[in-house]
């Protein structure tokens, strides 16, 4: 195989096991199979607690399987990579830092020199729609600007794969949908992969090549569903369309069941 046909990660029967503070051992996630494509995006929806975090730690490298295999660009996961790009449900914003100051970080930190640094920032600035705010400080700027410095100071740094974790779930409805929008567009024409976990099954659909259900825990693949809507997409425009709905209905059928497993688990537990 060769690098482009090597898949961008590969989870083989991987399992994940915590030591809890009682001393128990606790099964986060048990016997994954999961490939994910370059240059594909691909969302990850399950039960609540049921390991979608403890999957993306497992690709990023800052946990190491229990048992089987994580593969990134067909190397096993060591440590974190340079190409890796991250965005969390809080912002990773420097609140000393001007916007500028944020967004030059990265490359600062990779030893771009200083002046080509400024000159890259500012220009992920401006496709975020940001370039007149680059001297504010994080927070005289709303949540969904501050989420797009977060985008900006990630696509700087022309990532190879992106993992995000529910980035957009502490925004208002409106903004999460400009925000879905923004991304695609600066997603498009990177080549990065993506896994984006969400709980949200339409902005699931609205941006993923493949949505992937995981079981009630320990999180193991149920189904993967393709999402054949055609790109590009607009989020409140895509979400109107007869095979969106389809798949929608679909996808929560599938969820739904392990949603109802872990809420019974959950009343189990405390009866
Ligand atoms: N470091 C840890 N030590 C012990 N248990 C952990 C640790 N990290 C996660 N867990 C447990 O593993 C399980 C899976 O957690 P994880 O955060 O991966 O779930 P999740 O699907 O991302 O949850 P949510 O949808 O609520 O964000 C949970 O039961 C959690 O309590």
């Amino acid at each position: 195989m060769n690098s482009q046909t090597t898949p961008a990660i590969e989870l083989r029967a991987t399992s994940k096991a915590f030591r809890t503070p009682s001393g128990r051992l606790h099964t986060a996630v048990r016997d994954l199979d999961l490939t994910v494509r370059r240059g594909e995006f691909v969302a990850v929806v399950g039960p609540t607690g049921c390991g979608k975090s403890t999957t993306l730690t497992l690709v990023s490298g800052l946990e190491e399987p229990t048992e089987g295999e994580v593969l990134v660009a067909g190397e096993p996961v060591r440590g974190i990579g340079d190409k890796v790009g991250f965005v969390f449900q809080q912002d990773a914003v420097f609140p000393w830092r001007t916007v500028l100051s944020n967004v030059m970080a990265g490359p600062r930190f990779r030893g771009v020199p200083k002046a080509e640094a400024r000159e890259r920032a500012r220009e992920w600035l401006d496709r975020v729609g940001l370039g007149s705010f680059q001297d504010r400080y994080p927070h005289q700027l709303s949540g969904g600007q501050r989420k797009r410095v977060a985008l900006a100071a990630t696509f700087v740094n022309d990532p190879e794969l992106l993992l995000m974790d529910e980035p957009f779930s502490a925004l208002d409805v409106q903004t999460r949908a400009l925000m879905s929008d923004q991304l695609l567009e600066l997603w498009a024409g990177t080549g990065a992969s993506v896994v984006f976990v969400t709980h949200d099954l339409e902005e699931s659909i609205a941006l993923a090549d493949k949505v992937v259900v995981m079981t009630a825990g320990p999180a193991t693949v149920k189904e993967v569903f393709a999402i054949d809507l055609p790109r590009p997409r607009k989020v409140e425009e895509v979400r109107l369309e007869p095979r969106f709905v389809e798949i929608y209905r679909e996808l929560w059928s599938s969820l739904g069941e392990e949603v109802r497993i872990t809420r019974e688990r959950g009343a189990a537990d405390v009866a």
